[in-house]
């Protein structure tokens, strides 16, 4: 196999038989490296960012003057707003592969509109027949790998995609001709694990889905040597550990804040394989995102989880948890935790008003959760470090400060247990509580985090970086 470099610090290369392709460094990288830049070969916005956001270059727009916005917005479609005339020019082109499913008359779906639109775009593609081997170097879509779907996930998608497809087709040129079956799920096989979600970096919101070809030369690793970062639609991938010559650069598809049976099942329903990273093969590892707390309350250790639903003997006190009411419990104040977690999901922070009655809704469940959690689980559970997160989040979005910074307690060490220290989630998490310091008129303290973050963000994002410049201008205020 003849090994072809992709950009200057990389090249392709082959794993191993189970990972097909892979990209390793050919020269020792240093952290704080950009290892490759990608424009997106196709990327669209979620329906509620559609008025939020440019749909050229994703730019968060004011929505201050509406008559401006609307001389700005697209005048077939009426749904996507630009923000200026140079960005409608530019997105014309793009932008014409979705004005149509975008006057549709179904409700719309994200993945079935990148589906269809991917397929618009590439009407000269022609299904090659492949005979199972990936080619060496990828230079269109077509050479990306795939991932087969049962006969029943096949059978499930098609019938949505054709009612989808109802919605739109009567808008488009008549001779066009229906899309093969084959050609939709070839392409939907190829997206699903190929696809990222774009972010909007300053708030973790996930914006849009986009497919980049070079990128998706990336293997997975719960344990990565790289983090991938958005400039709008733009994505660079950055080490953020030294890479030696030869070494594999891997990023993360999913959040560590996972504990690893969590992520080993995730990673095999959405990608299909099973991960054999170091972090997931150490077993004991991810233990402490498990643990209850030892329920005598003198003690209150993290108690380490032995099969599912039960617990060992606190070593510290030699308390014994042995109660089904206990391991009920648990399960329960999990399973709210992780409903909890999808409700603040689906009210997307950055769109609802504060005040309303949604922030109060959000608010009071996100309470109610970290209390439930109080009692029975330690603070370096899984559930508890993600539920303060977004607790944290939303209540920084809506201005509630003091209940922000009550809700950061105990994360940062949590975090810094199981992350690496390099990990681009700290510096963010650093960004966030230096912004909330700030916002409580405390100077020194809002110094002092940002003294931590700012070298990890110039890491992570580099120097240039809308948060990286972000946290060096509250630098600036602040001292
Ligand atoms: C985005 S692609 C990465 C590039 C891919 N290896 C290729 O040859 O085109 C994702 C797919 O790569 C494989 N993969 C990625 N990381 C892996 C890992 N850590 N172990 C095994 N397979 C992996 C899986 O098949 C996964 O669905």
């Amino acid at each position: 196999m003849v090994y072809k470099k992709m950009g200057t610090l990389v090249e392709v290369f082959s794993p191993d038989s189970l990972k097909g392709r892979g990209l390793r460094a050919v020269s020792t990288i240093q952290a704080g490296t950009c290892v490759l830049e990608d424009e997106p070969y196709v990327y669209i916005l979620n329906e509620e960012q559609l008025q939020l956001r440019c749909g050229h270059c994703l730019r968060a727009l004011s929505l201050g003057n509406t008559s401006e916005v609307e001389s700005k917005n697209c005048k077939s479609c009426k749904r996507v707003v630009y923000c200026n005339k140079a960005c409608k020019v530019a997105g014309r082109k793009e932008h014409r592969y979705e004005c149509k499913l975008l006057q549709g008359k179904e409700k719309d779906d994200v993945t079935l509109r990148l589906l269809t639109k991917m397929i618009l775009k590439s009407k000269n593609y022609e299904l090659k027949k492949s005979n199972g081997t990936l080619c060496e170097f990828p230079s269109s879509y077509r050479d990306l790998c795939s991932f087969q779907l049962s006969t029943k996930a096949q059978e499930h998608l098609l019938s949505l995609f054709r009612c989808y497809e109802k919605g739109w087709r009567s808008k488009l040129r008549s001779h066009l001709s229906p899309f093969r079956s084959q050609e939709v799920l070839d392409t939907y096989q190829k997206l699903t694990i190929n696809s990222f979600s774009m972010y909007d970096e300053m708030t973790r919101t996930i914006v849009g889905e986009a497919l980049y070809i070079r990128a998706s030369m990336f293997n997975h690793s719960c344990e990565p040597n790289c983090t991938f970062v958005f400039e709008g639609s733009r994505l660079s991938v950055r080490a953020i550990k030294r890479i030696e010559i030869g070494e594999e650069c891997c990023i993360s598809y999913m959040s560590s804040l996972l504990p690893s049976p969590l992520r080993r099942e995730k990673l095999r329903s959405i990608y299909g394989f099973t991960c054999q990273c170091p972090r997931c093969l150490d077993s004991a590892r991810d233990n402490l995102m498990l643990c209850v707390k030892c329920p005598n309350e003198s003690c209150l250790d993290p108690v380490l989880p032995v099969q599912d639903g039960f617990f060992q003997i606190c070593t510290t006190c030699h308390t014994e948890i042995t109660s089904l009411e206990h391991s009920t419990a648990v399960s329960r104040v999990e399973a709210f935790s992780e409903e909890v977690l999808e409700e603040v999901k689906k009210n997307h922070r950055d769109t609802v008003e504060a005040n309303s009655e949604n922030d109060n809704r959000l608010a009071v469940i996100l309470k109610q959760c970290l209390r439930e959690q109080s009692t029975l689980l330690h603070p370096t559970h899984h559930c508890v470090m993600r539920i303060r997160l977004e607790a944290m989040g939303t209540f920084s979005c809506y201005g509630h400060w003091k209940e922000a910074l009550e809700a950061s307690q105990g994360v940062l060490e949590a975090l810094r247990l199981h992350l690496s220290s390099e990990d681009p989630y700290i510096a963010f998490f650093l960004l966030k509580l230096s912004i909330i310091h700030y916002n409580l008129g405390d100077n020194t303290k809002t110094c002092e985090v940002l003294e931590q973050a700012i070298p990890l963000l110039e890491t992570a994002y580099g120097d240039n970086h809308l948060v990286t410049q972000h946290a060096k201008d509250l630098q600036l205020k602040s001292s």
